[in-house]
């Protein structure tokens, strides 16, 4: 689906200190992982904890397009019938990924070496994201791909007959690039091999072990090196979703921004790939702590207990940018209310993600009243003790920028205003309600 709903603008105001356990929803990244690798398997596979948001349930209609058999049982309970590597039979109509990187990226390889032709589009946001770093390393599989100018979407795939494997080196350190390589090598003969300069999230290795295919990771001279043997057969698997740490990052903030504030945030997971901002509030002072660590689902969790206090500004190193790239925008939040300045490095990617992202942050927090330097890839945000607010940010389809302004406003000497909240429903439908189960003053406001 296409993000076609009217814009709904919000505000937000400082009040009592927060406070309650935030259950926030299933991780987005294995969500995804999940619908397709259940997709490609023999067998049901049942996942539990799936996020419902836009973007995952784009990816399930996508999969119920190639044949699986796709149900939802219940809250957060689906189950997944696969056709097998290999097996996606071609889609009647064009697919729309809607504000999903993620699902574009990641489908657009898992059927890139299956003789079959799909059509992709998205939202005005996915439409203006490249996208030929995905269709660059699939036609080296050998399938034949058409775009609009500048390698964006739509894009219509006509999937490789007689694959071949890959050998590639990604030019950026992303998951996307290379899970969509790691799925298209899964129907080509032989071994893929991803090298990545930087590890990136590593969800796609783990779950596609866990569904039996052969595959290892190395640290080498060469960089990390990820390898893969073609035609497996994945066999179904239960797949217990851990809950997100991207989405978590709202609710931790908002706690340490809003004086007395003390939460819970259970099962969140701590996948060291994922772990980036935490490592930053920590050394930022941040009071947090992580209790009953443990594996689910294959994952490491554990519950978070934070409470607000004083913050200092750090300076974030680039190699570190893979682990915590979807929260810069919050941090840049937090930021804004510690003491002296926080340099963020080796940014870059944000500006190519649902908005730019170093721009919309910058703008909407000199709206409010916050100091803040941007080059090409870092980001300086100036804390204060007292953040003045009473701007208005434009969110420009982008869940993050939406939440991470409502996050502000809830700290600020006056409230903060965004012109779009809708585009919160594509990773954390119950953002609203459960932020204000914690006592947040977030209100619809009259357009
Ligand atoms: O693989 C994934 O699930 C994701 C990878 C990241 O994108 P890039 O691979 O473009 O860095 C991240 O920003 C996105 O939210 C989810
Ligand atoms: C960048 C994001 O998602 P995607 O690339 O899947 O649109 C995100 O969720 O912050």
């Amino acid at each position: 689906m296409s993000h076609a709903a009217d814009p709904q603008p919000m505000i937000s105001r400082s009040g009592g200190p927060l406070s309650g356990a935030a259950q926030v929803p299933g991780d987005k990244s294995i969500s995804h992982r999940a619908l397709i690798l259940g997709a490609l398997s023999v067998g049901e596979t049942r996942i539990t904890g799936l996020l419902e948001g836009q973007d995952v349930l784009d990816t399930a209609k996508a999969m119920a397009a190639f044949g699986a058999e796709i149900e939802r049982v219940g809250p957060g309970e689906w189950t997944v019938h696969g056709v097998g590597v290999g097996g996606f039979s071609e889609p009647a109509a064009i697919l729309d990924c809607g504000n999903s990187g993620t699902g574009v990226r990641l489908i657009m390889g898992a059927m890139a070496t299956t003789p079959i032709t799909a059509t992709f589009t998205g939202d005005a946001s996915l439409s203006r994201r490249p996208m030929a770093r995905v269709t660059d390393p699939l036609s080296e599989f050998g399938a034949q791909i058409t775009a609009r100018e500048g390698g964006r979407l739509p894009i219509t795939i006509q999937g490789a007959a007689d694959p071949l494997p890959l050998r590639y080196r990604t030019p950026i350190a992303s998951a996307q690039i290379k899970s969509a390589i790691l799925l298209a090598g899964l129907n080509a003969p032989g071994e893929t091999v991803v090298i990545e300069s930087e590890p990136t999230r590593d969800h796609s290795e783990r779950m596609l072990a866990g569904f039996g295919a052969e595959i290892h990771s190395e640290s080498t001279e060469e960089g990390h090196v990820i390898t893969l043997k073609g035609r497996p057969e994945l066999r179904a698997q239960p797949v217990a979703v851990p809950r997100d740490p991207s989405s978590a990052a709202f609710p931790v903030a908002a706690a340490l921004i809003v004086p007395g504030s003390e939460i819970r945030v259970p099962g969140v997971s701590r996948n060291p790939t994922r772990d980036g901002l935490y490592v930053t509030l920590l050394e930022m002072g941040a009071d947090i702590r992580f209790e009953n660590e443990r594996e689910e689902g294959g994952e490491p969790v554990a519950d978070m207990h934070v409470k607000h206090g004083p913050l200092t500004g750090v300076s974030v190193p680039p190699e570190r940018a893979a682990s915590m790239i979807d929260e810069f925008p919050i941090l840049s939040v937090i930021a804004a209310f510690a003491k002296g300045k926080t340099v963020m490095n080796g940014v870059a990617e944000l500006r190519v993600k649902e908005s730019d992202r170093i721009d919309a942050m910058a703008q909407g927090l000199r709206a409010n009243g916050v100091r803040v330097e941007e080059t090409r890839d870092t980001m300086t945000v100036h804390g204060m003790a007292a953040v003045p607010g009473g701007g208005l940010a434009v969110t420009h389809l982008d869940h993050r920028i939406a939440m991470s302004f409502l996050v502000l406003g809830l700290g600020t000497d006056s409230p903060v205003a965004i012109d779009d909240g809708s585009p919160i429903m594509t990773s954390f439908p119950d953002f609203i309600p459960l932020m204000r189960g914690l006592g947040a003053d977030i209100a619809e406001k009259s357009a």
